[in-house]
């Protein structure tokens, strides 16, 4: 059983709900990367999202796209990513999610790719670009190995939702609004509505996480009282990032985490 399942077993005995936090690797640095583990660890994050940076992350807003940039400029390559890993899990248990593109795995095998990752201590994968068309290699890969996170929005249809969810595992994200991250457009009703059905087609079997546009305590708060089993925020994390001096950017990441993870406890 992945770190993922476990969580989420865990938390479900709680009667808690889970925060995913979303950060990029290396944005603006290395350092800045351990110090915001730390504060989302010690604010109670269940799950990191960890983001490996690609030329071009098409599903992505401004914010993201920036940090991307940024943490390229900075050297980010697989083999630096993955030492960070290693370096996160001396200090934390905390399951950890590999967001990046599919081309990324693809060049280097999805099979090798995976046992690396999974040997540096990551436990699940988010491919945003990854069609569950031409998911075979990839799952055999990812089996017994990681957990497979998919995508679906608002609008897919349910006989969708039910082939996109055998193939997942740890959990379904669902992605909040239509277009890219980092968008704050408020709570939608079709949203609220999309988490309803999503929970019916899936009977309880995986849980169902959202994300996409997540900034603040009350949109944690709508979106579990709605249903959701996850919350993901990314972009606000980030922009906390960028307008914190390193020094206090653990205490700072801390207290938006503890604003967050209070929302998700029933
Ligand atoms: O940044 P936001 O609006 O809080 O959305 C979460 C998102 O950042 C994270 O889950 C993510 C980052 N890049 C992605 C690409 C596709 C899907 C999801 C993502």
């Amino acid at each position: 059983m992945t770190r993922i399942k476990e969580k989420f077993a865990e938390l479900k005995a709680k009667k808690e709900k889970a925060l995913i936090a979303y950060i990029m690797a290396g944005f603006p640095n290395e350092k800045a990367t351990i110090s915001t583990v730390r504060g989302l660890v010690k604010g109670g994050a269940d799950i990191i999202e960890l983001g490996f940076p690609f030329s071009d992350p098409l599903a992505d807003g401004p914010v993201i796209q920036n940090a991307s940039t940024i943490s390229l400029e900075k050297g980010t390559k697989i083999a630096k990513f993955f030492s960070l890993v290693k370096k996160i899990r001396k200090e934390t248990d905390i399951p950890l999610i590999l967001m990046t593109y599919t081309n990324i795995l693809y060049h280097k095998g999805y099979a090798k790719f995976i046992s690396e990752a999974k040997k540096a201590g990551i436990d699940g994968f988010i491919l945003p670009d990854m069609s569950i068309e031409e998911s075979k290699e990839y799952l055999q890969a990812a089996k017994n190995k990681a957990d497979t996170i998919f995508l679906i929005s608002p609008n897919t249809s349910n006989t969708r939702i039910q082939k996109i969810s055998k193939a997942s595992s740890g959990f379904l994200y669902l992605v909040a609004v239509f277009g890219t991250t980092g968008v704050k457009t408020g709570i939608k009703k079709y949203t609220l509505d999309a988490i309803k059905q999503v929970k019916k087609q899936t009977k309880g079997k995986i849980p169902v996480g959202i994300g996409f546009g997540v900034s603040t305590p009350e949109d944690v708060k709508k979106y579990i009282k709605a249903g959701a089993d996850a919350v993901i925020v990314g972009s606000a994390y980030l922009k906390l990032i960028e307008k914190t001096p390193q020094t206090n950017l653990e205490s700072k990441i801390a207290s938006f985490t503890k604003s967050l993870k209070k929302q998700t406890i029933l």
